[in-house]
Formats: structure tokens, C-alpha cells, sequence
């Protein structure tokens, strides 16, 4: 089944296709969610036999920015950086069966907990603490496993989670220690800075001034767990089963901040959350997830994270960045906040339909196109920013552009490709990795362009490789380094997914 919910008051409608990956973001505590469930779509046309990869010889054609290729400047070998398929997390957990199996929750391994090189600092703009990696990591490490200090599922209003909560910190003088570590009540006054390794199960770590005598408080438990759990959904393989809420506390994941350019992606493998590097990462730098869905422009991120009720004005560089020229987005940002939704439907309804949906007929989709190519236009006449500011903004647009290539690639059976992986949809590939690296939606994309292209003889060679060199990046960011068989069977499970909700 397919399974489509609607996204609080915003009637944002999400689809997932293949029932096989998850989304988890941090729980939302004011619209209330439904889910709803619709007919399978009959096939995914996007589904192909999977890539064969270029020959490994030659000069990598890594490039770094948005290039246009021409066939007499392609090269007609090339080597893939084999350092993304090294297996780091063998020695740790072996995830390889359960991703390759599709990542059916009710298989997922048992995961030890891992503190990898990191430390909880107090952050010096004001955002409480925050987590500090110790040394320099690359994209794909993992960061930390950390099972569940409480978890469960279906339980929409957290009323169990409260349940479970207050059972094990009654019990547990260590855990109530441990829980009231986590921000949420009293929060900007004299915040403790806790040991990472109290919340280390390998250590063995003793606090030399432990705080006595705390005392069970009702609110203060409950705004702790407002303020710091997670939710989203599980998929089984069995796709006649709707997807499984699972809603959260995990204790170190907690004391990460949200940027809207996170250099960091979690993953859930059962009840164990593991928070992978999804950019390289210098020593001393701070560790930022994002806690909404962030590939959309600065007044939607705005919207989504007022309705989680946090009440914290976002202030990260690609906010600033995007604000600062706000006046000169604003007629694509209103323009796109216009017709989003009803975009969202189309492509809904083109996803879902048994018959083949065409562009004439999809009018919101149309005209978010030719926001996208304003955008791009208006972006390239702006000097005050840098390319890479450049890139958050046309990442925040990314729906505007995919609208329309999901429709025109589902009414055509995704043929000819070379219509479909141009060096345009190359440029968006590289602006989402740039703007929120480590997403599925983004290898799903450059998975399917790749694929695309790669059927088309006629295809620039660079262009192929550098799809498939994006997709493979992504992945490891996505999934964290595995090994090159499992990489390769991800990729093309992401096929199936739509990259658009
Ligand atoms: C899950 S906690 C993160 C850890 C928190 N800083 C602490 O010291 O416990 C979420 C809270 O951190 C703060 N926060 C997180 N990201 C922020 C950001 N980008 N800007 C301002 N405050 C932020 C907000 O107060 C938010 O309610």
C-alpha cells in the first residue's frame, strides 16, 4: 500500500513509495497528524536494472561545483574513489542483511551503544549546550549509536512514552539524573554541562558530584520529553502494512542543535539511533541535525519550526544568507508558497494513477517550474552571495524543479533519458547535497538521473559519472560506510522512493 499523511494544518501531503525506508524527524507536538492510506501504484517506472558502473581506470572525473559537459571535454575513463565503500562500522554492528533486506524494522539487528569522538559543550550564542566532535571525522562516520532511553510506538499523544518515562526514572535514581541532564525546564538558567560519558554505557565513568536528592516532578518530566524526543516512521518489507510510529528519547541525540544546513543525518535501526557525519567535519566544530523537512525556502523551515513549538528563531548561515536577500526572493518564495500544495497533489496523483498523468494537466506544477527557472535566474544575478549560498537557497526550491520532472518522467516512462539528466538537474543534485547532505530524497534523485542517463549511449560520459559518483556519496551519507555490495543495493532500493515528499 501506498501510504500518503497529511501534514497538519498545511495539508502537506507525503508519500512514500516502496514502504521501505523510514523518516524521522524531531516530534512535532501541535498539529496532530492522520494517516490515510491509498491504492498501490501499479509499478514504479523508475525502477530499472541497476547501474553498471564506468571502468575503474583512468583520472577520476571528480569535479566540484555545477559543470556544464561537453562530449569533447569528457573523459572517457574513469576511477571511482573507492574510499566510499570502506566498511568503518564492522567491528561495531554489521547492518548489511537489514539494509539489503530493505530496512524492515521488524528485522532490524540488536545495536550496542557507541560514544565515537565527541563532547557536550555549552554553545556561546546562546542555543544551551550543544555537541562538539573532538576531532576531525569524515562524512559517513558514524558518530553515535544509542539506543532508546524510552520508546514507542503508535502512541501519538506520547501518553505512553510520559507512562514509560516516569516508570524507569521512579525506579532509577541514575536515570532521573541522567533525564533531568536533558534541557526543558528552567532551561536558559544556569544550565549544567554534563560529562559525555555519563551517558557512555561502555564507561565506566562516575560522577564525583553527583546532585542529591532529586526529587520526581511531573512537569519537569514532561516538558524534558516535549522538548527532546523524536518521531517518524517505521517501514516492514510487507508493503500491505501501514508504517509503524515510533516516537522517543534518546539521551545523546538530544544535545544536538538543528541547523538548516546540519552537517550531520540519523538513521533508526530499530530503537537505536545513530547519528552519522554527513559532511567531513573539523575538530571542535559543533554537530547540528535538522529538525524539520529543510529542503524548502526560508518562510516554510520558518512555519515548520514555529509549529513545533520550540520557539527559537532560526539563526543558522543559510537563514542569514537566505534573509539577506529576501526582498529580491520574494516574489518566487510567495509564488512558491502559493502553489506548493497543490503540486504536491499532483504529483501525488500522477505517482498513484493507473493511467499516465501529462503536464497539461498538472498547472501548479507547471508554474513551480517556471519558478525554479526565475529563481535560478535571479540567484545567478545576485553578487552578494557565494555560491554556496547560492546552492541553499536553490536547494530550498528543489520541489519546484522536481515537480515537474517526476510528472513529465511518470507520464513518460522515464524515455529518452537524455531529456531527463541534463546538466540543470545535475546542478540541483549537487545544490541538495550542499543544502541538507545525507538525504534519501537526494539519492533517490541522483539515483534516478544516473540510471537514467546511463541508458542513453548518446549521454556525456562526465555527466553519467558524476551522477553516479553524487549517488554513491550520498549514500554513505544516508546510510554510513557499508560495504560496496550493500551501497550498490541501496541505490537502487532509493529508486523507489519519490524524491519529492
Ligand atoms: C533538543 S534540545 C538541543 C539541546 C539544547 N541546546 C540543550 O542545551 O539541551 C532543543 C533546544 O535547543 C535549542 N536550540 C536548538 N537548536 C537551536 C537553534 N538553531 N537556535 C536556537 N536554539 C536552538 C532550543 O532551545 C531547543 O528548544
Amino acid at each position: 500500500m501506498l501510504s500518503v499523511r497529511r501534514y497538519g494544518s498545511l495539508s502537506r501531503a507525503f508519500v512514500f513509495l516502496g514502504i521501505r525506508h523510514f523518516s524521522f524527524s524531531r516530534k512535532q507536538h501541535l498539529p496532530s497528524r492522520c494517516a490515510a492510506l491509498l491504492p498501490r501504484h501499479s509499478g514504479n517506472p523508475f525502477k530499472t536494472s541497476f547501474l553498471v558502473f564506468p571502468h575503474q581506470t583512468g583520472n577520476s572525473g571528480r569535479s566540484s561545483g555545477i559543470r556544464h559537459y561537453s562530449s569533447s571535454s569528457a573523459p572517457r575513463s574513469v576511477s571511482l574513489d573507492n574510499s566510499l565503500f570502506y566498511p568503518s562500522l564492522d567491528s561495531l554492528v554489521d547492518l548489511s542483511d537489514y539494509l539489503k533486506n530493505g530496512c524492515n524494522w521488524r528485522e532490524a539487528p540488536s545495536c550496542p551503544d557507541y560514544v565515537g569522538p565527541i563532547s557536550i559543550a555549552r554553545t556561546p550564542d546562546g542555543r544551551g549546550r550543544g555537541l562538539y566532535v573532538t576531532c576531525n571525522v569524515k562524512a559517513g562516520d558514524i558518530l553515535i549509536m544509542n539506543n532508546a532511553f524510552a520508546a514507542t510506538y503508535n502512541d501519538v499523544q506520547s501518553i505512553e512514552l510520559y507512562a514509560k518515562i516516569s516508570a524507569i526514572v521512579k525506579q532509577s535514581p541514575e536515570a532521573l539524573r541522567k533525564f533531568y541532564c536533558l534541557g526543558g525546564y528552567d532551561y536558559h538558567d544556569d544550565m549544567e554541562v554534563p560529562n559525555v560519558k555519563l551517558f557512555d554505557s561502555n564507561s565506566n565513568y562516575k560522577e564525583s558530584n553527583t546532585p542529591r536528592d532529586l526529587q520526581f516532578d511531573e512537569k519537569r518530566i514532561m516538558h524534558i520529553m516535549n522538548v527532546n524526543s523524536f518521531e517518524g516512521d517505521l517501514y516492514s518489507t510487507d508493503t500491505q502494512q501501514p508504517a509503524t510510529r515510533l516516537t522517543g528519547v534518546w539521551f545523546l541525540p538530544s544535545f544536538i542543535n538543528h541547523s538548516c544546513s546540519p552537517n550531520s543525518s540519523r538513521l533508526v535501526v530499530g530503537e537505536a539511533m545513530f547519528i552519522i557525519a554527513s559532511r567531513d567535519i573539523a575538530e571542535k566544530e559543533e554537530i547540528t541535525i535538522s529538525y524539520i523537512d529543510g529542503m524548502f525556502p526560508l518562510k516554510i523551515r520558518e512555519e515548520k519550526l514555529a509549529a513545533m513549538g520550540y520557539g527559537f528563531h532560526c539563526q543558522c548561515r543559510r537563514c542569514e544568507a537566505e534573509r539577506s536577500v529576501q526582498s529580491e526572493l520574494k516574489e518566487y518564495s510567495s509564488q512558491y508558497h502559493e502553489l506548493y500544495e497543490n503540486a504536491a497533489l499532483e504529483v501525488q496523483g500522477a505517482v498513484t494513477s493507473t493511467v499516465h498523468t501529462h503536464i497539461e494537466n498538472c498547472p501548479a506544477c507547471t508554474e513551480l517550474s517556471a519558478v525554479y527557472d526565475g529563481i535560478l535566474g535571479k540567484l545567478n544575478s545576485l553578487s552578494s552571495l557565494t555560491n554556496l549560498e547560492k546552492q541553499w537557497i536553490l536547494g530550498g526550491y528543489s520541489s519546484a524543479f522536481l515537480a515537474k520532472w517526476l510528472v513529465c518522467g511518470y507520464a513518460s516512462g522515464f524515455s529518452p533519458p537524455s531529456d531527463f539528466a541534463t546538466p540543470q538537474a545535475l546542478q540541483l543534485v549537487e545544490a541538495m547535497k550542499a543544502t541538507v547532505p545525507g538525504m534519501l530524497r537526494t539519492l533517490s534523485f541522483a539515483t534516478m538521473l544516473a540510471t537514467a542517463a546511463q541508458k542513453d549511449k548518446n549521454q556525456v560520459f562526465a555527466l553519467v559519472h558524476r551522477l553516479i559518483q553524487l549517488a554513491l556519496d550520498e549514500c554513505i551519507r544516508v546510510y554510513g560506510k557499508q560495504k560496496f555490495d550493500v551501497v550498490s543495493k541501496l541505490m537502487e532500493q532509493s529508486a523507489e522512493f519519490v524524491p519529492f515528499f
